[in-house]
């Protein structure tokens, strides 16, 4: 496809093949929207009062951001008119969203984390929008929380919008990753990169290097041999990024190779949760972002597309990236059993 061209001509060209009816298009349309508006927040900021926290907590005990609620607010109003959508589950609602009576179902499902990387937003370091989309059951009937509850692999089409220093859209529809890049002065996402491939070994791995008391063997030993390096026995040199953005970490990660991992730690487990990052609208979108552009995504036990969902917003241990090292991982787990999850 020619670079430059527009994400809905893009779409439209793409979906031409499997004859989509164009409501596809519409959906993706509806959430670039919202990701225009939230990129337009973002960059304002304190100019327009959005920084800062709101007295409530979301429904994972996190005190939200004033943009956390801002965000999905506009991922609603995007979705709830264009009859694109049969209903919407995010990070920051406990239940799922229902159309109100009257309004247009549409075929797809949406799951979204609205603004990733929440602690960093105050700070002005790079944030993101997550989307995952699902076909909703057949038969137009009111969706259920057991119709989201669906295994990744089940995705039609997944991905980011990251607002750094340039605003990108990234998307895969099962048929590779390709990535757009806002264009301001027309309002428009233009393609920028199609066919992206990550490499298979990497050089730098991204951690929260601040939890390592509380990893398990097998990350302790994966990241020791990174930390290493040359004198270890992988026999070269790792370098180290933690953004606590995990759309950045990713998209660093799809542009020049590397590791991401949020384990389970014991610090978690004490707390109930089987890691930090949840499943529906963060690992299951970047993991299909992932391994379509060649590199995978595991739990350490399990690939995270293959994961029974059993909750909205349950948490899995994360490990993705270039596909030797997270083998390389996995192997690690499976040789040595953790002593959490
Ligand atoms: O603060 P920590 O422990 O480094 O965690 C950072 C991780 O938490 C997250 O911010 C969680 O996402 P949200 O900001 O959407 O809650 C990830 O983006 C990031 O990878
Ligand atoms: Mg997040
Ligand atoms: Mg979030």
């Amino acid at each position: 496809m020619q670079i430059g061209t527009t994400l809905t001509n893009y779409i439209i060209e793409n979906q031409r093949h499997v004859r989509a009816s164009g409501e596809f298009t519409g959906l993706l349309n509806d959430i670039t929207v919202a990701c225009k508006k939230i990129a337009d927040l973002v960059n304002k900021g304190d100019l327009i009062n959005v920084l800062g926290s709101t007295e409530s907590e979301n429904v994972q005990g996190e005190t939200q951001k004033k943009l956390d609620v801002i965000a999905n607010d506009l991922m609603i109003d995007a979705l709830r008119h264009n009859g694109h959508i049969a209903g919407l589950a995010s990070e920051e609602m406990a239940g799922i969203y229902h159309l109100p009576p009257g309004k247009l179902r549409g075929s797809y499902l949406v799951l979204s984390d609205p603004l990733d990387g929440s602690s960093n937003i105050d700070v002005n370091v790079s944030v993101g929008t997550i989307f995952s989309i699902l076909r909703a059951a057949e038969g137009g009937g009111e969706p259920e929380v057991a119709d989201f509850l669906r295994p990744g692999t089940e995705q039609v089409a997944a991905g980011y919008c990251l607002y750094g220093p340039s605003t990108l859209l990234v998307l895969t529809t099962g048929q590779g990753v390709s990535m757009f890049n806002l264009d301001r002065a027309v309002g428009e996402f233009l393609l920028t990169r199609e066919g992206v491939r990550i490499p298979p070994d990497c050089r730098e791995f991204a951690i929260n290097a601040s939890n390592q008391r509380f990893w398990d063997a097998p990350v302790q030993r994966f990241i020791g041999e990174c930390a290493q390096g040359r004198d270890g026995p992988l026999g070269r040199d790792f370098n180290m990024r933690w953004v606590a953005s995990m759309v950045a970490e990713v998209h660093r990660i799809l542009i020049r190779g590397g590791v991401f991992l949020y384990p389970s730690d014991r610090r978690l487990a004490a707390a109930g949760k089987n890691g930090k990052l949840r499943l529906m609208y963060e690992a299951n979108p970047m993991a299909m972002i992932v391994e379509q552009a060649g590199g995978a995504a595991s739990t350490g036990h399990q690939r995270i597309l293959e994961v029974e969902p059993q909750d909205l917003h349950q948490r899995v241990p994360v490990i993705l990236g270039s596909r030797n090292d997270v083998e390389r991982a996995v192997a690690y787990h499976a040789e040595a059993p953790t002593a959490i999850g």
